[in-house]
Protein backbone atom coordinates (compact mmCIF):
# COMPACT_ATOMS: atom_id res chain seq x y z
CA UNK A 1 0.00 0.00 0.00
CA UNK A 2 2.99 2.27 1.24
CA UNK A 3 4.63 1.27 -2.32
CA UNK A 4 1.49 2.78 -4.41
CA UNK A 5 1.24 5.86 -2.72
CA UNK A 6 4.81 6.52 -2.87
CA UNK A 7 4.97 5.40 -7.08
CA UNK A 8 2.21 7.67 -7.22
CA UNK A 9 3.56 10.50 -5.23
CA UNK A 10 7.19 9.84 -6.75
CA UNK A 11 5.83 10.41 -10.54
CA UNK A 12 4.13 13.24 -9.11
CA UNK A 13 7.21 14.47 -7.43
CA UNK A 14 9.77 14.02 -10.51
CA UNK A 15 7.23 16.30 -12.10
CA UNK A 16 7.70 18.78 -9.79
CA UNK A 17 11.04 18.34 -9.48
CA UNK A 18 12.22 15.22 -8.32
CA UNK A 19 12.57 11.72 -6.70
CA UNK A 20 13.10 11.34 -3.15
CA UNK A 21 15.94 12.99 -1.74
CA UNK A 22 17.38 11.75 1.73
CA UNK A 23 16.83 9.41 4.94
CA UNK A 24 17.11 10.53 8.21
CA UNK A 25 17.15 8.23 11.48
CA UNK A 26 15.77 8.83 14.41
CA UNK A 27 15.78 6.17 17.87
CA UNK A 28 12.79 6.12 19.86
CA UNK A 29 14.32 5.11 22.85
CA UNK A 30 12.76 4.76 26.88
CA UNK A 31 12.07 2.01 28.96
CA UNK A 32 9.77 -0.37 28.41
CA UNK A 33 6.52 -0.06 28.92
CA UNK A 34 6.27 3.56 28.32
CA UNK A 35 4.56 3.72 25.25
CA UNK A 36 7.40 3.96 22.18
CA UNK A 37 5.55 1.92 20.01
CA UNK A 38 2.10 3.91 20.27
CA UNK A 39 3.93 6.76 20.07
CA UNK A 40 5.35 5.24 16.62
CA UNK A 41 2.28 4.12 15.61
CA UNK A 42 0.43 7.67 16.21
CA UNK A 43 3.17 9.35 14.25
CA UNK A 44 2.90 7.25 11.17
CA UNK A 45 -0.64 6.02 11.15
CA UNK A 46 -2.04 9.29 13.10
CA UNK A 47 -4.43 6.30 15.31
CA UNK A 48 -4.38 4.56 18.20
CA UNK A 49 -2.86 0.86 18.73
CA UNK A 50 -5.08 -1.08 21.08
CA UNK A 51 -2.78 -3.61 22.34
CA UNK A 52 1.01 -3.23 21.18
CA UNK A 53 2.94 -6.36 21.54
CA UNK A 54 6.57 -5.91 23.14
CA UNK A 55 9.00 -4.54 20.85
CA UNK A 56 11.14 -7.95 20.02
CA UNK A 57 14.77 -6.08 19.00
CA UNK A 58 13.82 -3.46 17.17
CA UNK A 59 10.77 -1.97 15.03
CA UNK A 60 11.22 0.31 12.16
CA UNK A 61 8.51 2.44 10.76
CA UNK A 62 9.12 5.75 7.98
CA UNK A 63 7.83 8.47 7.98
CA UNK A 64 7.53 10.26 4.43
CA UNK A 65 7.97 14.01 4.86
CA UNK A 66 7.89 16.53 1.81
CA UNK A 67 9.82 19.36 2.50
CA UNK A 68 10.27 22.40 0.19
CA UNK A 69 7.61 24.59 -1.66
CA UNK A 70 4.77 23.00 -3.87
CA UNK A 71 5.36 25.59 -6.14
CA UNK A 72 8.89 25.79 -7.58
CA UNK A 73 10.11 29.65 -6.41
CA UNK A 74 13.07 31.22 -5.01
CA UNK A 75 12.35 29.70 -1.81
CA UNK A 76 12.14 26.60 -2.07
CA UNK A 77 15.76 24.11 -2.65
CA UNK A 78 17.00 25.56 -5.97
CA UNK A 79 16.29 24.03 -9.01
CA UNK A 80 12.69 22.04 -7.99
CA UNK A 81 10.43 22.37 -5.65
CA UNK A 82 9.45 19.51 -3.30
CA UNK A 83 11.83 17.12 -1.99
CA UNK A 84 10.85 14.03 -0.31
CA UNK A 85 12.65 12.60 2.78
CA UNK A 86 12.20 9.80 4.97
CA UNK A 87 12.16 9.85 8.61
CA UNK A 88 12.95 6.44 9.81
CA UNK A 89 11.95 5.75 13.09
CA UNK A 90 13.79 2.65 15.17
CA UNK A 91 11.64 1.96 18.11
CA UNK A 92 13.99 -0.18 20.10
CA UNK A 93 12.88 -2.11 22.96
CA UNK A 94 13.19 -1.14 26.02
CA UNK A 95 13.36 -4.73 27.76
CA UNK A 96 16.46 -5.68 29.79
CA UNK A 97 16.91 -9.26 27.71
CA UNK A 98 18.04 -7.13 24.98
CA UNK A 99 19.92 -4.98 26.46
CA UNK A 100 23.67 -6.50 25.50
CA UNK A 101 22.32 -6.27 21.70
CA UNK A 102 20.66 -3.29 21.33
CA UNK A 103 23.78 -1.48 20.17
CA UNK A 104 22.92 -2.86 17.35
CA UNK A 105 20.53 -0.72 16.13
CA UNK A 106 22.45 2.64 17.55
CA UNK A 107 23.95 2.93 13.95
CA UNK A 108 24.31 6.41 11.73
CA UNK A 109 21.41 7.98 13.98
CA UNK A 110 20.43 11.48 13.10
CA UNK A 111 18.47 12.15 16.41
CA UNK A 112 16.73 10.84 19.37
CA UNK A 113 13.32 10.53 21.10
CA UNK A 114 13.39 9.70 24.78
CA UNK A 115 9.68 8.74 25.72
CA UNK A 116 8.91 8.21 29.90
CA UNK A 117 6.10 7.24 31.65
CA UNK A 118 4.91 10.05 33.48
CA UNK A 119 3.48 7.88 36.26
CA UNK A 120 6.69 6.26 36.30
CA UNK A 121 9.64 8.17 37.81
CA UNK A 122 11.92 6.00 37.75
CA UNK A 123 11.47 5.76 33.53
CA UNK A 124 12.54 9.60 33.49
CA UNK A 125 15.76 9.29 35.60
CA UNK A 126 17.00 6.22 33.45
CA UNK A 127 16.76 8.47 30.41
CA UNK A 128 20.03 9.15 31.53
CA UNK A 129 21.49 5.53 30.96
CA UNK A 130 19.58 5.24 27.68
CA UNK A 131 21.33 8.74 26.46
CA UNK A 132 24.87 7.51 28.13
CA UNK A 133 24.25 4.09 26.21
CA UNK A 134 23.59 5.25 22.72
CA UNK A 135 26.98 7.50 22.90
CA UNK A 136 29.05 5.00 24.36
CA UNK A 137 28.10 2.45 21.53
CA UNK A 138 26.37 4.62 18.80
CA UNK A 139 27.50 5.85 15.55
CA UNK A 140 26.63 9.32 14.07
CA UNK A 141 26.15 10.13 10.69
CA UNK A 142 26.66 14.36 11.93
CA UNK A 143 27.27 14.53 14.63
CA UNK A 144 27.43 17.76 16.51
CA UNK A 145 30.67 19.72 18.47
CA UNK A 146 29.58 19.45 21.87
CA UNK A 147 27.17 16.78 23.41
CA UNK A 148 23.99 16.82 25.24
CA UNK A 149 23.22 14.58 27.57
CA UNK A 150 25.90 11.92 28.43
CA UNK A 151 27.41 12.96 25.60
CA UNK A 152 25.33 12.41 23.23
CA UNK A 153 25.66 14.67 19.82
CA UNK A 154 22.68 14.70 18.12
CA UNK A 155 19.45 16.44 18.57
CA UNK A 156 16.61 14.97 20.35
CA UNK A 157 13.56 15.65 22.47
CA UNK A 158 11.98 13.99 25.50
CA UNK A 159 8.26 12.86 24.99
CA UNK A 160 6.57 11.97 28.78
CA UNK A 161 3.75 9.67 28.47
CA UNK A 162 0.78 8.40 30.25
CA UNK A 163 -0.94 11.44 31.68
CA UNK A 164 -4.22 9.34 31.82
CA UNK A 165 -2.44 7.62 34.62
CA UNK A 166 -0.98 10.42 36.23
CA UNK A 167 -4.56 12.06 36.24
CA UNK A 168 -6.47 9.24 37.73
CA UNK A 169 -3.97 8.74 40.81
CA UNK A 170 -3.82 12.48 41.37
CA UNK A 171 -0.58 13.63 40.81
CA UNK A 172 -0.29 17.36 39.55
CA UNK A 173 1.11 16.44 36.19
CA UNK A 174 0.99 20.22 34.75
CA UNK A 175 -0.07 23.29 35.15
CA UNK A 176 -0.61 24.15 31.27
CA UNK A 177 -1.59 20.62 29.97
CA UNK A 178 1.85 20.43 28.20
CA UNK A 179 3.35 17.14 28.80
CA UNK A 180 6.51 18.62 27.02
CA UNK A 181 7.31 21.54 29.04
CA UNK A 182 6.76 18.94 32.03
CA UNK A 183 9.38 16.77 30.28
CA UNK A 184 11.38 19.74 29.50
CA UNK A 185 11.81 20.92 33.13
CA UNK A 186 12.58 17.87 34.43
CA UNK A 187 15.34 17.43 31.99
CA UNK A 188 16.69 20.24 32.62
CA UNK A 189 16.77 19.77 36.32
CA UNK A 190 18.71 16.87 35.83
CA UNK A 191 21.18 18.99 33.77
CA UNK A 192 20.12 17.22 30.40
CA UNK A 193 19.57 19.74 28.80
CA UNK A 194 21.46 23.19 29.10
CA UNK A 195 18.93 26.05 30.31
CA UNK A 196 18.88 27.78 26.99
CA UNK A 197 17.66 24.79 24.81
CA UNK A 198 14.66 25.19 23.27
CA UNK A 199 12.80 21.85 22.52
CA UNK A 200 11.15 21.67 19.67
CA UNK A 201 7.67 20.25 21.31
CA UNK A 202 6.55 23.91 21.93
CA UNK A 203 2.89 23.09 22.05
CA UNK A 204 0.92 20.71 24.02
CA UNK A 205 2.12 16.95 23.23
CA UNK A 206 -1.39 15.09 23.73
CA UNK A 207 -2.54 17.67 26.39
CA UNK A 208 -4.34 15.95 29.51
CA UNK A 209 -5.07 13.09 28.23
CA UNK A 210 -3.22 10.19 27.05
CA UNK A 211 -1.44 9.48 23.77
CA UNK A 212 -4.08 6.99 23.07
CA UNK A 213 -7.04 9.42 23.54
CA UNK A 214 -4.65 11.93 21.63
CA UNK A 215 -4.79 9.66 18.63
CA UNK A 216 -8.43 9.08 19.24
CA UNK A 217 -9.15 12.53 18.62
CA UNK A 218 -6.51 13.58 16.42
CA UNK A 219 -5.14 15.48 18.72
CA UNK A 220 -1.72 14.79 19.52
CA UNK A 221 0.90 17.11 18.50
CA UNK A 222 2.51 16.27 14.96
CA UNK A 223 3.44 19.63 13.78
CA UNK A 224 5.69 19.93 16.59
CA UNK A 225 6.66 16.52 15.68
CA UNK A 226 7.72 17.09 12.48
CA UNK A 227 9.22 20.44 13.17
CA UNK A 228 11.93 17.63 14.78
CA UNK A 229 12.02 15.86 11.85
CA UNK A 230 12.20 18.92 9.40
CA UNK A 231 15.19 20.28 11.96
CA UNK A 232 16.78 17.08 11.55
CA UNK A 233 16.54 16.89 7.56
CA UNK A 234 17.60 20.38 7.15
CA UNK A 235 20.82 19.91 9.72
CA UNK A 236 21.91 17.13 7.47
CA UNK A 237 20.45 17.81 4.14
CA UNK A 238 19.56 21.87 3.51
CA UNK A 239 22.33 23.72 5.21
CA UNK A 240 25.71 23.93 5.93
CA UNK A 241 26.12 27.47 7.03
CA UNK A 242 23.55 28.04 9.41
CA UNK A 243 25.03 29.48 12.79
CA UNK A 244 24.67 26.59 15.52
CA UNK A 245 25.21 28.57 18.47
CA UNK A 246 23.86 26.15 20.79
CA UNK A 247 23.64 22.68 19.09
CA UNK A 248 20.95 21.64 21.06
CA UNK A 249 18.66 25.17 20.36
CA UNK A 250 16.44 24.49 17.24
CA UNK A 251 14.34 27.64 18.12
CA UNK A 252 15.38 29.02 15.02
CA UNK A 253 13.81 26.56 12.86
CA UNK A 254 10.73 27.11 14.95
CA UNK A 255 10.57 30.45 14.55
CA UNK A 256 11.40 30.56 10.96
CA UNK A 257 9.76 27.49 9.84
CA UNK A 258 11.07 26.35 6.28
CA UNK A 259 7.79 24.81 5.03
CA UNK A 260 4.60 26.19 3.31
CA UNK A 261 1.30 26.49 3.72
CA UNK A 262 1.12 23.86 0.72
CA UNK A 263 3.08 21.65 1.49
CA UNK A 264 1.87 17.90 0.90
CA UNK A 265 2.73 15.94 4.22
CA UNK A 266 0.34 12.59 4.01
CA UNK A 267 -0.24 10.86 7.11
CA UNK A 268 -0.95 7.10 4.66
CA UNK A 269 2.60 7.59 2.99
CA UNK A 270 4.66 5.63 5.75
CA UNK A 271 4.82 1.59 6.68
CA UNK A 272 5.91 -0.11 9.87
CA UNK A 273 7.40 -2.91 10.21
CA UNK A 274 8.99 -5.07 12.14
CA UNK A 275 12.62 -5.92 12.95
CA UNK A 276 13.75 -8.52 14.94
CA UNK A 277 17.39 -8.86 16.32
CA UNK A 278 17.44 -12.13 15.75
CA UNK A 279 16.34 -12.66 12.63
CA UNK A 280 19.26 -12.92 10.09
CA UNK A 281 18.63 -10.14 7.04
CA UNK A 282 16.12 -7.53 7.40
CA UNK A 283 12.84 -6.67 5.12
CA UNK A 284 12.43 -2.97 3.96
CA UNK A 285 9.59 -2.16 2.63
CA UNK A 286 10.98 0.95 1.87
CA UNK A 287 12.88 2.08 -0.91
CA UNK A 288 16.44 3.42 0.08
CA UNK A 289 17.55 7.01 -1.69
CA UNK A 290 17.54 6.74 -4.69
CA UNK A 291 18.01 8.87 -7.98
CA UNK A 292 17.09 11.80 -6.30
CA UNK A 293 20.57 11.97 -4.56
CA UNK A 294 21.87 12.66 -8.05
CA UNK A 295 20.82 16.01 -7.55
CA UNK A 296 22.76 16.77 -4.68
CA UNK A 297 26.58 16.86 -4.64
CA UNK A 298 28.35 13.15 -4.68
CA UNK A 299 28.01 11.13 -2.61
CA UNK A 300 28.89 7.45 -2.44
CA UNK A 301 25.94 4.91 -2.65
CA UNK A 302 26.02 3.24 0.76
CA UNK A 303 23.05 0.81 -0.07
CA UNK A 304 24.32 -2.64 -1.44
CA UNK A 305 22.18 -2.45 -4.06
CA UNK A 306 20.17 0.32 -5.75
CA UNK A 307 17.56 -0.64 -7.54
CA UNK A 308 16.33 1.66 -10.62
CA UNK A 309 12.51 0.87 -9.74
CA UNK A 310 10.51 1.01 -6.97
CA UNK A 311 10.38 -2.80 -5.91
CA UNK A 312 7.21 -3.01 -3.53
CA UNK A 313 9.33 -5.18 -1.64
CA UNK A 314 12.76 -3.84 -1.47
CA UNK A 315 15.04 -6.53 0.91
CA UNK A 316 18.46 -6.08 1.94
CA UNK A 317 20.69 -7.93 4.08
CA UNK A 318 22.13 -6.12 7.48
CA UNK A 319 25.51 -6.88 6.92
CA UNK A 320 26.90 -5.75 10.40
CA UNK A 321 26.40 -3.19 13.23
CA UNK A 322 28.95 -0.66 11.48
CA UNK A 323 27.44 -1.59 7.38
CA UNK A 324 24.05 -0.67 8.04
CA UNK A 325 22.87 0.78 5.14
CA UNK A 326 22.70 4.33 5.12
CA UNK A 327 23.07 7.70 2.90
CA UNK A 328 25.65 9.62 3.55
CA UNK A 329 24.75 13.20 4.90
CA UNK A 330 25.22 15.13 2.14
CA UNK A 331 24.33 18.60 1.97
CA UNK A 332 23.11 21.25 -0.23
CA UNK A 333 24.59 24.73 0.16
CA UNK A 334 22.51 27.07 1.74
CA UNK A 335 23.07 29.76 -0.61
CA UNK A 336 21.02 26.95 -3.17
CA UNK A 337 18.16 26.73 -1.16
CA UNK A 338 17.35 30.33 -0.15
CA UNK A 339 15.19 29.96 3.08
N1 LIG B 1 -2.89 4.36 29.99
C1 LIG B 1 -2.05 4.51 28.97
N2 LIG B 1 -1.48 3.42 28.47
C2 LIG B 1 -0.62 3.59 27.43
C3 LIG B 1 -0.32 4.85 26.87
N3 LIG B 1 0.57 4.68 25.86
C4 LIG B 1 0.81 3.37 25.81
N4 LIG B 1 0.09 2.70 26.75
C5 LIG B 1 0.09 1.25 27.05
O1 LIG B 1 1.35 0.90 27.61
C6 LIG B 1 1.69 -0.43 27.25
C7 LIG B 1 3.08 -0.44 26.64
O2 LIG B 1 3.03 0.32 25.44
P1 LIG B 1 4.11 0.12 24.29
O3 LIG B 1 3.84 1.16 23.27
O4 LIG B 1 4.15 -1.29 23.85
O5 LIG B 1 5.43 0.44 25.11
P2 LIG B 1 6.94 0.32 24.62
O6 LIG B 1 7.68 1.43 25.24
O7 LIG B 1 7.01 0.24 23.13
O8 LIG B 1 7.38 -1.07 25.26
P3 LIG B 1 8.57 -2.05 24.81
O9 LIG B 1 8.24 -2.55 23.45
O10 LIG B 1 8.52 -3.17 25.82
O11 LIG B 1 9.85 -1.30 24.90
C8 LIG B 1 0.61 -0.89 26.27
O12 LIG B 1 -0.32 -1.68 26.98
C9 LIG B 1 -0.04 0.40 25.82
O13 LIG B 1 -1.39 0.23 25.44
C10 LIG B 1 -0.97 6.00 27.44
O14 LIG B 1 -0.77 7.14 27.03
N5 LIG B 1 -1.81 5.76 28.48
Amino acid sequence: MFWRERERDTSDGEQNGGPPCGQVRVLVVGDAGVGKTSLVHLILKGTSIARPSQTVGCSVGVKHISYGSASSSSNSIKGDAQRDFFVELWDVSGHERYKDCRFLFYTQIDGVIFVHDLSQRRTKTNLHKWAAEITENGTFSTPLGSGGPGGLPVPYIVIGNKTDIVAKVGTRVMSSGNLVDVARQWVEKQGLLPSSEQLPLTDSFPGSSDLLAAAKEARYDKEAVIKFFRLLIRRIYISDELPDPSPWSISPLLQNPIYHTGENLSDDDHYHRRLSSTSEGYKYDVLPLLPSHRSLAPAPALYPQQPTSMPENYSFQRLSASGLPRISSTKLNKADTNI
